[in-house]
């Protein structure tokens, strides 16, 4: 299945798959994925049952692992063929990534969290508008981080507040692409519905491309397109 829409120019991909497979060791099927080409600006909604592949696939967007077979263009460049340094460089300048595991730096404050990828990225802090302490703030209150935790180490905040920070860090700086993989899960309905509203919010306003894990299908309508992993319908 294609995710596709006709009308806009190929430059205006931020993501481009073709015949993407990978195997993880020991595995002894393959796991082959749908093609994908997302637009600037446009969301993707990705679900499958369990082990289907959704996490392994938002990993090779990524740039943390390579496919066995297949491409993959992220803004046009051919993520196989940079090295595994660029490739971090390229995620830290271009991408905002939530994973299931938050990833935060355990012994840093909620605020230093957020602005970490500025400090990785001369273009995410130059793109942070005011300061990256002015927009991690801005960030933080507009995901309801009560102030009084943000000079906290993260280890001392709720599941649900560590996710909401993880979030904060993955849209400071304004990345072109962000990859969200259950972004929600720890949230209640109220923060979950206000968090796909920014991020959706913030993504239009940037032209920003998201593609977004969730077993939630009543998240699905809030998306421009959806795929499902696995055969699922
Ligand atoms: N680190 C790993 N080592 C070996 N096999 C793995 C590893 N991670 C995932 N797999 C296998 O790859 C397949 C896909 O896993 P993946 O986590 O991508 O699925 P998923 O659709 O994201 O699942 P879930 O919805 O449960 O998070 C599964 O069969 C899993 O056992």
């Amino acid at each position: 299945m294609n995710i596709e829409t006709a009308q806009q120019p190929s430059g205006s991909l931020a993501i481009q798959t073709h015949q993407l497979r990978f195997r993880w060791p020991k595995q002894q099927a393959p796991l082959m994925f749908p093609d994908i080409q997302l637009h600037r600006g446009e969301h993707l909604f990705l679900r499958g049952p369990s082990g289907t592949g959704k996490s392994t696939l938002l990993s090779m967007l990524a740039g943390m692992m390579l496919p066995e077979a297949g491409s993959m263009h992220l803004l046009g460049t051919n993520l196989s063929e940079l090295k595994g340094g660029a490739r971090d460089q390229f995620r830290a300048d271009h991408m905002g990534v939530i994973f299931q595991q938050f990833n935060l730096v355990p012994y840093l404050s909620a605020l230093a969290n957020v602005t970490l990828p500025c400090r990785l990225s001369s273009r995410r802090r130059q793109q942070a508008q005011g300061s990256p302490d002015a927009a991690a703030s801005a960030l933080l209150r507009d995901l309801s981080i009560p102030e009084s935790l943000w000079h906290r180490q993260v280890t001392e905040m709720s599941i649900g507040q560590q996710q909401r920070v993880a979030a904060a860090r993955a849209l400071i700086g304004s990345p072109e692409i962000i990859l969200a993989d259950e972004p929600t899960s720890a949230l209640d309905t109220d923060n979950r519905d206000r968090f796909i509203e920014l991020l959706l919010t913030l993504a239009h306003e940037h032209r920003c491309s998201v593609v977004f894990v969730s077993h939630d299908r009543s998240l699905a309508n809030h998306f421009h397109h959806q795929l499902s992993l696995g055969g699922e319908s």
